[in-house]
Order: structure tokens, then sequence, then C-alpha cells
């Protein structure tokens, strides 16, 4: 048996109630075989087996009061995955489906998204099964701060810096640097996605959306094709689905349609953004207002049948396997010539494989998506100097990272004779730099 698969058999083993963190690992290990037979210093130092496992997952109760009184509980996770290159770095995620297994596959996920930005930031995630969907102001911030006050002993700007996922946005931020500030007495860089008025970076809010249209750009522009007059199917209408959007019509995209987990709308005349925000951003309500307000738009229960609406380039913005076999057969059907994923594993392993089949221009997570932390990298790095930079000067740098990543991806495809498989390229150029460092470090 190759080293590879008796990895993969322990895992399996391991991990067996995980299946999204065996997904995540399984695509990952597959892809690095030919690296890993070609150079015996990583089986003989344990690399793979020292990656897979977190090196700590901290689990806590988080008790707090509702607005009628009664006491909740929920399971808090911080999962400190790999400090290879430096402090561990990820979001954190409130929805009630998080469990373990979710934030281990995150956080496997951070570790090579992390190395590929080129900044000097390891792998970490973590979150909570709190809904904060239909939660007052105040509930969220009773939350927020109960939180915190098991998290704040596990983190710090030299440690581990969390930042926002799903279910975490700005207020979620502002609650969590709050409570850490109150118990600690440090005003100091400890989370990214901060508000502009206590540290925060001008472009962080943009900075995933955007850099996932600056990497499909790269990799659909090698081939001749342009956004100018592309049609775009976006699923999720959150964070990374709006500024994927807004970035998508500046580069002259129509976008068709956009989605929450209820159901997706259709704008054959082009998604209207302001509406959009004022929808999610502003009032916090279903996608489906949108068809109230907008008379050229149609509103659709269910949102995997997104995927059935013909176009040009797919963004998958909004959850892990959203985009399964179904979704990616009719994409093929239609025509569709390039997805980005914007949201960290929206693809099965199926639909993934007839993507490559297919010759379809694939850009998976762990490089499309990493403009987001690569922008909190950069955050950091303007609290430590207590500086600010201007939007451009940021957003020129998370271009600069978003090409870089383009280029090191497809270099490292076709170095292993996988051209224009992005899939094994992520991989292998965000596993080198991750696995020589923990070479040097010996066996930690
Ligand atoms: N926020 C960030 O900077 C980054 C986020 N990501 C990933 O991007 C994805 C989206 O995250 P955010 O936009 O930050 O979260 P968000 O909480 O702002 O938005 C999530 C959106 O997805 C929708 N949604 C949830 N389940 C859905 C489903 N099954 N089908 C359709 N829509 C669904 C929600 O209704 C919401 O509109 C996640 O996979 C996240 O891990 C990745 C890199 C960075
Ligand atoms: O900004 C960050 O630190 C983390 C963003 C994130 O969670 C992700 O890239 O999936």
């Amino acid at each position: 048996m190759s080293y590879v698969s008796e990895i993969l058999e322990n895992l399996q083993k391991k991990n067996a109630h995980e299946p999204e963190f065996l997904q995540a690992t399984h695509e990952v290990l597959e892809s690095l075989e030919p690296l890993i037979n070609s150079n015996p210093a990583y089986e003989k130092n344990g690399i793979l087996e020292r990656l897979v496992e977190p090196e700590r997952a901290i689990m806590f109760r988080v008790p707090w009061v509702d607005d009628a009184g009664k006491v909740q509980v929920n399971r808090g996770f911080r999962v400190q995955f790999s400090s290879a290159i430096g402090v561990y770095k990820g979001g954190l995620r409130f929805h009630p489906s998080v469990y373990l297994g979710i934030i281990k596959f995150l956080g496997f996920e951070q570790i090579f998204k992390n190395s590929l930005t080129g900044t000097p930031i390891g792998g970490g995630k973590g979150g909570c099964d709190f809904d904060p969907k239909g939660k007052s102001d105040g509930e969220v911030m009773r939350f927020c701060q109960s939180f915190m006050t098991e998290l704040y002993r596990h983190i710090g700007p030299e440690v581990d810096i969390p930042a926002g996922d799903i279910g975490v946005g700005g207020r979620e931020i502002g609650y969590l640097y709050g409570q850490y500030k109150r118990i600690t007495g440090r005003y100091e860089g400890v989370l990214t996605g901060k508000g502009l008025t206590f540290g925060g970076s001008l472009g962080r809010t943009e900075a995933t959306g955007y850099g996932l249209i600056y990497l499909v750009n790269e990799m659909i522009a090698a081939k001749g094709k342009s956004f100018e007059g592309a049609k775009v199917v976006i699923s999720g209408s959150g964070n990374v689905a709006t500024y994927a959007a807004e970035k998508a019509m500046a580069y002259g995209a129509k976008v068709l349609a956009m989605s929450d987990s209820n159901g997706y709308v259709y704008d054959p005349e082009g998604i209207k953004l302001d509406v959009v925000k004022q929808i999610k951003e502003v009032e916090r309500k279903r996608i489906k207002e949108y068809a109230e307000r907008v008379p050229s738009a149609a509103y659709h229960e269910g949102c995997r049948e997104i995927w059935t609406i013909p176009c040009d380039i797919a963004l998958p913005c909004a959850t892990q396997n959203e985009l399964d076999e179904m979704g990616a057969k009719e994409l093929i059907k239609n025509g569709c010539y390039a997805v980005g994923e914007g949201a960290n594993m929206p693809t099965t392993l199926e639909a993934t494989k007839l993507f490559l089949e297919n010759k379809i221009l694939f850009a998976p997570g762990k490089a499309a998506n990493a403009g987001g932390v690569a922008v909190s990298a950069l955050e950091s790095s303007q609290n430590s100097m207590r500086m600010s930079w201007s939007f451009e000067e940021v957003d020129a740098q998370l271009k600069n990272i978003m090409i870089n990543i383009y280029k090191n991806i497809s270099s490292a495809a076709a170095e292993f004779n996988a051209e224009d498989n992005f899939v094994t390229g992520a991989n292998i150029a965000g596993f080198k730099k991750v696995a020589d460092a923990m070479l040097a470090q010996g066996i930690v």
C-alpha cells in the first residue's frame, strides 16, 4: 500500500463521522501523490501524518440568556491546525450545522490557502452551532460576549487571529473585539475584519469577492476570454457573493442570479446589487424579497436549481457541497466554461471530477477565495505598524496577490504534468511551503 493510501485509510478509521473533513483531506492527499512519491523526505519525516492531525482542537460551552430570559447553551470550537508557517489564522463560523468535522475541514483547507497567499500565516478555524438568524442585536451581543469569554485565553496577535466566516460579519466581530478588550485590557490586532474606527482595514469587506474575480479573470484571460458581456450565476448573497457580483459587474459581466439557503432569484436584466445589499446587509431579510421589489425578477424555491440557469461563468459563493454532480452536468450542458469557488469546498468531489474531465476551467476555493485572508494579513500588518492604508493601496496589493496565486498554481500544475488542473496546482503549491517549513522545524 502506498504512503498516501495508508494515511487515507487511517484518516477514514479515525474520522469516520466527519465526512466533510474526509472529503477535504482526500482531495488534497490524492493530488499530492506525485510530489510525495518524488520526495522520500516527506514520508521519512511523517509530514502527512502530522499535517492531517490538528495541533490542537478546543471545544467549549457557550452559555447565554435570550430575550425571554431563558438560558441557552451552544457548543464553541477553535481548531488550531498548523502553525508551521505562521500564527494560526482563519475565520469563525456561526451556523447551526457547525460541529467539529466542519471546523476541521475548514481549518485543513485554510493551511494551504494561507500558504498560497504568500504571507506568513498558519491555518486555523473556529465557530459555533449558534444561529444568528432571527436573533435580536442584544442576543447576538450576549452570545458573542460569552463566546469570547472562553476564546480569549486561546488567541492573541502572536498566537491565533480569528476573523469572520458564515454568520460572522462586522457586527459580530465588533462585539467579540469589545469583549476581548474588556477581559484582557489590551488594544491589539487579535481579530481581523474589524470596523474601520477600531483597526479594521479598508478593502477587507470586499476582499474575498473581489479577489475571486481577479483570480478568475486571470484564469479565463489565459484562454482569451473575459468578463465583458459574460453571463454569470452566483450562489449565496452574503459577503463573498455580494462583492464578487460587484466586481464581476464592474468588469462588464451580467449577473443573472443570486440565492440564499431557501431559494434563488433570477433577473434576466441583471441583478441590481443595491437592492440585494439593502435586503441582506441592512434589513437582514431573505433573498425572496428581491423579486417582490424588482419587477423583472422571479423567485424560485430551492437553492440547488440555480445551476440550471444557462451561463458562461458559475461562482458558487454560499457553502460546502452546494454544487453537486447534477448541477455540474447542467452547467456543462448549457455551455458554462469556467467555475470559480468563492465558498470553501462548494463543489462535491464528483462534480469537480466532471468539470476537470470536461476541460471546464475550475478555480478551487483555496486559491480563488484566498483574497479575504490575504487582506486579513494586510490588516494585521497595518495594526502592527499602527497605520491605515488607503483602499486603493490595499486593493492593488490584493490584485497582485491573486495574480501571483494564479501564476503559482498554474505553474505547479504544469510542472506535474497536469496542465490547467488548478486543483492539483493549488494543493501542490500550497503544500510545498508548509511541508518544507515542517522539515526544517523537526518532529513537532
Ligand atoms: N467572508 C470571507 O471573507 C470568506 C468566506 N469564505 C467562504 O465563503 C462562503 C460564504 O461566506 P460569507 O459570504 O462570508 O458568509 P455570509 O454569512 O455572509 O453569507 C452566506 C450566504 O450563503 C447563503 N447560504 C447558506 N447556505 C446556502 C445554501 N445551501 N445555498 C445557497 N445559499 C446559502 C446564506 O443565506 C448567505 O446569503 C463560505 O463557504 C465561507 O467559508 C471563504 C473565504 C473568505
Ligand atoms: O480573514 C481570515 O482570517 C479568514 C477568512 C476565512 O475564514 C477563509 O479564508 O475561509
